[in-house]
This record gives C-alpha cells, structure tokens and sequence, in this order.
C-alpha cells in the first residue's frame, strides 16, 4: 500500500493518506509510520471508522497498550481505552474523564516514573465550535534554545506531581486514595533524549510540574514559566480543527499538547489509548 505522507499547514505534523486503520498493515507499513511517529512528534489520520477493538489493535502494532492509572475514566471491561469526554450515562454519571471544558499545556503520564510515550486519540463525537487541540514540538523549542540554556539546562531535573495536575482538572470528587498512592511526585530530566532517534527536546509538563531540583522555589518557577513560553511560540505550534473520525498519535516525550475551552452543552467524546512503544518497532528517523 502506498502511503502519501504530507505536512499539515506546513507545520511540523504530519497527515497519512491512503491507509485504513482497521486493515492488517503490513510490518513495512507499521515501520514507516514508527517512524515519523518518532521524528515529526504528531501524526494525523483522517475518516477513519474505529471501533474500540480496532483502535486496540492497531495501537498493539507499535508496543502494549497501557491500562493508565485513571481506571474511572475506562468503560467496564476495556481498561486500556480511556474516554475523553463530557457526556453522562442515564444515571447522571460521567462516562469518561478530562470532560471539563479547556486543558492546560501538559504532557500525559509525565508524572509516572517510566512515562508511556505513545498515544492515541480518536474522535467519536464532537461540538460545533471550539475544543481544538493543540500540540506544541519540544524538539523544536529545545533546538532553537541559545547554547548557554542548553548548557544551563544539562543535567537539570524537574519535580513532577500528579496531585499539582489533578487540581487543574477540576473534578466533582476528590481523588482516590488508590490513585494518590499511585502516583508519588517523581523526578525527570527536563531535556529528554529520544529513545530512538537520540534527539533532544525539552521534557516539559507546565501542568504538572511544582518544582526544579536545586532550585528555590521562585527560580525553578521562572525557568519554568520562560521555557514554556519559549516552546509554545506559534512557530513550534500545531492547531487541529477535529472532524469525526480522525485519529491522531503523538509521542509524549517530544511535544506537549492542550485542548480550547468548548460548550459543554454539546457532546464530545475521544478515545484514547496509552502505549508503551516496543523499542524494536522503532526504526531511526527518516527525512518525509
Ligand atoms: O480533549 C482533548 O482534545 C485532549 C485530551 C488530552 O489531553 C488527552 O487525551 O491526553
Ligand atoms: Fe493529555
């Protein structure tokens, strides 16, 4: 099967055509879309027609799909697959999580101790206006630093605390004590060398972030804030306006992402899936 493989708006995602999800790929055609998931960050499918089985399996080509620690987010029976929604079962309660209008610039997992860095999102049910999500390239940001923040930041960690992000979300109901247990505040390098292709970016989660070790608090907080700044410039910015049936991955250790406040009176649903990308599936990066 022939892929086209183009940039969206010029930006640094990349749009696949000519592949239908749900069809037994041949290993050739994992490994090149391995690989621009590995360089470029951001890959983007259109008119796809999913179902969950079909999400899962075409996720399990490139690793294990991860049951993410927000199990209240899952449908009974399908750990792996998380709804990011704000619709509500005939009961009144709430069938997916992150349903709460705008979500800061994060980057999922990054305050586990071994983050997945694949994901996945499927667009099942969507507003009429507003809800886009963005995804920002830290490869980019860290690229454009001048050398003596690259000096600076060598060798820098960042603390990073789920109880921090939780607050940002907003919820109804306080979080379970399984999950706080789950979850202690862990330690990243904020410069990440990508597994397989050996690049450099930032390693930054604004939302989950509190702290840099060594640092006092208001320093690590500046260093911070102006490096979120620098790596959310338009310049290293990607919007997508979703239409139903889109699917998009994205490699959490080189971008960030964030999505725009929309109605919450009008429904919208994603699927997600978390994958824990097998390192032989992975292929050194190749020029698109
Ligand atoms: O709702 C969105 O557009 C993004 C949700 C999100 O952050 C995620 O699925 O990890
Ligand atoms: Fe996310």
């Amino acid at each position: 099967m022939a892929l086209t493989v183009q940039s969206i708006n010029g930006s640094f995602v990349k749009e696949v055509q000519g592949v239908s999800l749900w069809s037994e790929l041949v290993p050739s055609t994992v490994d090149e879309l391995a690989g621009l998931w590995s360089t470029h960050g951001v890959v983007v499918f259109r008119r796809q027609a999913l179902s969950e089985d079909e999400i899962l399996a075409f996720g399990r080509r490139f690793g294990d799909m991860e049951a993410v620690v927000r199990q209240d987010w899952t449908a009974a029976g399908r750990p792996e697959v998380v709804r990011i929604s704000n619709m509500r079962n005939e009961a009144g309660e709430r069938i997916g999580g992150l349903g709460s209008n705008e979500l800061a610039w994060h980057s999922d997992q990054s305050y586990m101790v071994n983050p997945a860095t694949g994901a996945m999102l499927y667009m099942v049910e969507m507003p009429r206006t507003g809800g886009n999500t963005y995804w920002a390239n830290l490869q980019l940001a860290y690229d454009a630093l001048p050398q003596a923040m690259k000096e600076r930041l060598d060798g820098v960690c960042a603390i990073f605390s789920y109880a921090k992000r939780q607050a940002g979300y907003k919820e109804e109901k306080p979080l379970a004590e399984s999950i706080k247990q789950q979850t202690p505040d862990v330690v990243h390098p904020i410069v990440n060398v990508h597994p397989r292709t050996g690049a450099k970016s930032l390693y930054l989660d604004p939302s989950t972030t509190s702290g840099i070790v060594g640092m006092s608090d208001s320093e690590g907080q500046q260093l911070l804030d102006d490096l979120t700044a620098h790596a959310t410039q338009p310049e290293f910015v990607y919007r997508h306006d979703w239409q139903i049936g889109d699917l998009i991955m994205w490699d959490n250790g080189l971008v960030l992402h964030r999505r725009d406040p929309f109605d919450t009176a009008q429904n919208r649903l994603l699927k997600r899936t978390t994958i824990r990308l097998s390192p032989e599936r992975h292929i050194l990066p190749r020029t698109v």
